[in-house]
């Protein structure tokens, strides 16, 4: 079941366009990641998914609730981490829970999910004592308060240190694991590939691919290239006989075979029946990145 539909989303800032037109649907249960470079249009789109912004063209609903229409509604469903500089100082974490659990008829119990977060021994601190790492679990906690079925998390480990990054990411799956549909904005190539299900990737206002992570790396014939110095000469042609072999050729002296399934233990079998030992063997696998460059043409950072 659906629980987002974006159809032709279209969004102008007076005459510049950062919403082009975006369409993707959102399954209940899913970490749906929207990844892409700075100014592709992730936050705009999220924004009119939220309905933080009113979009110029297109469809937009999220359990079955059009944003534009009914914000009253689509806050009782969707939770939105807002950026953490959104907080006054002063406020404690406590507090902060307390006033957004104000905003709901029926709101989360906070003190429980002050804990789920790892913050109840944070519970007297200030908002600007915090490390980077407690702000952002602070602001998902925030986002979770009105016991939402979807959460929009936007950058959300942007300026964390990698220990704290990890953290947050196992708070990700922990929320999802708890039956809330998870949208998540980011630029990092390796949470989107460690969080999501699918992933659609933006550029220039516009989807350039939808799929899960491993489904992106084998559109562009994914999978893997090894690279090896042979023991002794053999016919290169051998190589490009094997069905997992997509491409094989020399570089600086070095053997560099490309493809997909199981490429390493079909061709290491296929040198050995020759008496070829590959010394020096390297195995690169396909990454996002790769897949990004090759469906748009540019990098992601
Ligand atoms: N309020 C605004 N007024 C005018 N232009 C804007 C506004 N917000 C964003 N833009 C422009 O719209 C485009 C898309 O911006 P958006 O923030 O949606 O991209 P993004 O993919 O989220 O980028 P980032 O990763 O840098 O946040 C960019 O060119 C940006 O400069």
């Amino acid at each position: 079941m659906n629980v987002i539909e974006v159809e032709n989303l279209h969004k102008r800032y007076e005459d510049h366009v950062a919403v082009d037109d975006v369409s993707f649907t959102v399954a209940a249960g899913e970490i749906f990641g929207i990844l892409g470079p700075n100014g592709a249009g992730k936050t705009t789109t999220v924004e009119c998914v939220s309905g933080l912004r009113a979009r110029d063209g297109g469809l937009v609903r999220v359990a079955g609730i059009d944003p534009a229409e009914d914000r009253d509604a689509l806050r009782r469903v969707l939770g939105v981490q807002l950026q953490s500089s959104a907080l006054p100082e002063k406020i404690k974490v406590w507090e902060a829970l307390d006033l957004y659990a104000s905003f709901y008829p029926d709101p989360a119990d906070w003190p429980e999910l002050m804990a789920r977060v790892g913050l109840a021994d944070k519970r007297n601190a200030l908002f600007a004592s915090l490390s980077g790492g407690q702000k952002q679990r602070l602001s998902v906690a925030l986002a979770l308060v009105g016991k939402p079925r979807v959460a929009v998390l936007d950058e959300l480990t942007t300026g964390l240190d990698p220990q704290s990054r990890r953290d947050t990411w196992e708070l990700v799956e922990q929320v999802r694991d708890s039956g809330v549909t998870i949208v998540l904005v980011t630029h990092f190539m390796e949470e989107a590939e460690r969080l999501c299900d699918r992933i659609a990737l933006i550029d220039t206002g516009r989807v350039a691919a939808i799929d899960t992570p491993d489904g992106l790396v084998a559109r562009i014939g994914g999978g893997q290239t090894m690279r090896f110095r042979p023991s002794a000469e053999f016919d290169l042609a051998l190589l490009t006989e094997i069905p997992e072999v997509a491409d094989a050729g020399v570089e600086d002296g070095h053997v560099v075979v490309s493809g997909t399934g199981d490429l390493v233990p079909a061709v290491t079998l296929l040198l050995a029946r020759h008496g070829v030992v590959p010394t020096g063997l390297r195995v690169e696998q396909a990454t996002l990145d790769d897949a990004f460059v090759a469906l748009t043409g540019r990098k992601i950072k």
